[in-house]
């Protein structure tokens, strides 16, 4: 078979033109066969890159190789041809057959190009350009945002907010520095653990309910907790929790950034405080109370259960304050805070309204008894003894009482109604209670319209000074008077001073008023003297005067004023003023002393006098108390005290003036005693200074 092959193709048939080299049949079948070898391994070289090809995911890899697998093609086609141009019957003919099998493998090739991706399923170069280009802008994108989360991560790790990531499950996968420091924990013991791990027990259990509510529903919750720190330290977290979401929407994570934001709670609570507890006391004060006075009307309402309202003043809270300072007074305040708050229950409120004044809240004590219990209750604790500065201070307190609903049903008229009650309490000599009614009611408010008038008394004109004699017991001649007060009212006619000074006293008003009553006595002393009638005048000073700072320069100016010597000015001070704190009597007294101004002790004999402190008082004369003189003549008592006042007032080098001596009797028994001046409706009554001459 193969032999008639050869023979065919060596014929003049088939190559009719004669051989292109020196044929020899021997090495033709084996150029022929190995010829046709070398082309097979071409065409399998493509076809097996084509299967090799396809599984590389790398276009430009794969546009090489097949673009070598097309060569590879080219090139075993060529070889091909040339195997056919061993028949070629002269060279010309086998080179133009070459040259055409190259030009039709190039056209093929150019003509394939464009089809080539499509029949290779693969992009084409431009799109290859295209896609790399993407890819490059993909990859400096994905720099950009590798950069980005560079940059966040250091933000989170040198954050101040405290920020956790947790799984679904609220299990810690992430937290940055921030947390670990506020915490405790370090991290390693955090991932992993849930956060309730930092629950303090002191949130309510509510606001967790609202926070799983609202982020597990995919929403986001801010709000403030209450947590613990490792070392059992309490700290406010103000957090923000929200969901994280993958790209189906789906929750996949939750983060939460919070702050530490206990030392902002702390002066919220400071603020707080200050807005409603007085800070002298630590209790509510006026704006809690009427809160809470509000809240009690409400229950009270709601439960039909009446409540009391006790209105409470300490008792000549401003002697303490003035004798023993400010200082002094703010601890007492304190103390008697603390007392009344300890008497009281839990649901009672103390409140401080501000000075002395405090107010009690009593809910659900509707009987009288009741309530007359527990004021009686604060009035006795108030009497123990308080230790204050090293001094033991005794004071009182007085409360007026005022019941819901049946007193008041309006907040204000209650308050109102307790307050007045607390004047009647007060005007009944302290140291007591009083229920409201209507009669107290009226009292009070009689001298609340009195307090009124009192104002503007001055600046009308309606205070005059009237003038008192004194007499010389031995010659009966005047050597002397006292300048007593009145107050012309345009409704109710002259006033007592009795009724006047001592409201004068408590608003403060004394102060001007005395002043006034000073210039007004140096102003007449000034004209009876130019009169020819030379005496001293006696003025009254009140507490409040006594302690004034500026009294020794407040007399001497208005003496100066009017060019008088000092000792036309007696000054009459009461006992009690003078012992109530005899250490700073005896410095106030010295000063007035060394103005020349001479010092009398008024009502003496009704107070506690230490004898001892008398000695070293540089007072000049002692006035015995109205009450005594006026049963020595039918009291034996009396008549020995009043003998034992004479006789120790000169012991001590003072000179004595009875007070009140109304009958001719009482005049000759003082004498008789020894007394050297007396004063009284027997030598002539407090008149109008034209008049004091007329008698
Ligand atoms: N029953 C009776 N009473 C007599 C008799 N003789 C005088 N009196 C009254 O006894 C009081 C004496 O004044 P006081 O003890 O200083 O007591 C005074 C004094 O403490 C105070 N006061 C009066 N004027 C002033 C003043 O200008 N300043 C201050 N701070 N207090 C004053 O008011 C108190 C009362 O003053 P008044 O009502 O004027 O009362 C005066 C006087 O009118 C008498 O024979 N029988």
């Amino acid at each position: 078979m193969l032999d008639s092959l050869m023979s065919w193709l060596s014929s003049a048939e088939f190559m009719p033109h004669g051989f292109c080299y020196q044929w020899r049949s021997d090495l033709l079948s084996l150029h022929v066969v190995s010829d046709l070898l070398i082309v097979l391994s071409y065409y399998s070289i493509p076809f097996a890159l084509l299967v090799f090809v396809r599984r590389r995911t790398d276009l430009a890899y794969r546009w090489v190789l097949h673009l070598f697998g097309l060569f590879i093609f080219l090139c075993g086609t060529t070889h091909l041809m040339s195997i056919l141009t061993v028949w070629m019957p002269a060279y010309w003919l086998a080179g133009a057959i070459k040259v055409a099998t190259a030009a039709v493998s190039l056209v093929t090739a150019v003509l394939i190009w464009p089809l080539l991706p499509k029949l290779l399923a693969l992009p084409s170069p431009r799109q290859l350009l295209e896609a790399n280009r993407e890819l490059a802008k993909t990859l400096a994108a994905h720099e950009a945002v590798e950069q980005q989360l560079r940059k966040l991560s250091l933000a989170l790790e040198y954050s101040s907010s405290m920020v956790v990531i947790t799984d679904i499950h609220g299990n810690i996968e992430y937290c940055n520095p921030a947390f670990c420091r506020v915490t405790g924990y370090s991290a390693e013991e955090l991932i992993g653990q849930k956060p309730s791990i930092l629950k303090s027990g002191f949130t309510d259990d509510t606001v967790y309910r609202d926070l799983w509510a609202a982020i597990a529903g995919g929403g986001e919750w801010q709000g403030e907790l209450l947590d613990r720190k490792k070392n059992g330290e309490l700290y406010w977290a103000l957090e923000y929790i929200a969901p994280i979401k993958d790209e189906q929407g789906r929750v996949s994570q939750y983060v939460a950034v919070s702050h530490d934001i206990s030392e902002l709670k702390n002066s919220e609570e400071t603020i707080k405080r200050l807005a409603f507890y007085d800070p002298l006391t630590d209790l509510p004060n006026r704006a809690l109370f009427r809160e809470r006075l509000d809240q009690a009307m409400v229950w009270a309402r709601r439960e039909s259960g009446p409540f009391a309202l006790l209105y409470l003043d300490l008792d000549r809270f401003k002697n303490i304050n003035d004798t023993l300072g400010h200082m002094a007074g703010d601890r007492l305040l304190v103390a008697v805070g603390q007392r009344i708050r300890h008497l009281l229950r839990e649901i009672d409120t103390v409140a401080r309204l501000g000075g002395d004044e405090f107010a009690v809240i009593l809910p659900n004590v509707g009987r009288p008894e009741e309530v007359g219990g527990v004021a009686e209750k604060i009035v006795s604790a108030l009497n123990q003894p308080f230790q204050v500065d090293g001094y033991e201070l005794f004071v009182s307190g007085s409360i007026g009482v005022a019941v819901y609903p049946s007193d008041a049903t309006d907040m204000d008229r209650l308050i109102m109604l307790a307050d007045s009650a607390l004047y009647h309490a007060k005007d009944g000599g302290g140291n007591r209670f009083e229920f409201y009614s209507e009669l107290s009611n009226a009292v009070t408010l009689e001298r609340l319209a009195l307090e009124m008038d009192l104002r503007y008394a001055l600046d009308r004109g309606e205070l005059m000074v009237y003038y008192q004699p004194k007499v010389d017991l031995r010659s009966g001649d005047m050597v002397g008077s006292e300048a007593l007060l009145r107050w012309r009212h345009p409704v109710h006619g002259l006033v007592a001073p009795d009724q006047f000074i001592p409201i004068a006293e408590e608003t403060g008003l004394i102060v001007a008023i005395g002043e006034w009553v000073l210039r007004t006595v140096c102003r007449q002393i000034r004209r009876w003297c130019d009169q020819g009638r030379r005496f001293s005048v006696a003025i009254n000073l009140s507490a409040r005067q006594f302690r004034e700072r500026e009294l020794a320069a407040v007399i001497s100016a208005a003496l100066a004023d009017e060019g008088l010597a000092p000792e036309l000015l007696e000054l009459e001070i009461t006992e009690s003023i003078v012992m109530h704190n005899a250490e700073q009597a005896a410095v106030i007294l010295s000063g007035l002393k060394e103005q020349g101004l001479s010092v009398s002790i008024d009502d003496f004999g009704t107070g506690y006098s230490s004898l001892n402190y008398l000695k070293r008082f540089p007072v000049d004369a002692l006035k015995i108390d109205r009450s005594f003189v006026r049963d020595i003549a039918t009291d034996n008592d009396d008549a020995r005290i009043v003998a034992a006042v004479v006789a120790l007032a000169h012991s001590l080098g003072l000179r004595v003036i009875a007070e009140g001596v109304e009958t001719a009797e009482q005049g000759e028994f003082l004498l008789s005693e020894g007394c050297d001046q007396a004063q009284g409706y027997f030598y002539g009554r407090p008149v109008p200074a034209e008049e004091l001459f007329k008698t």
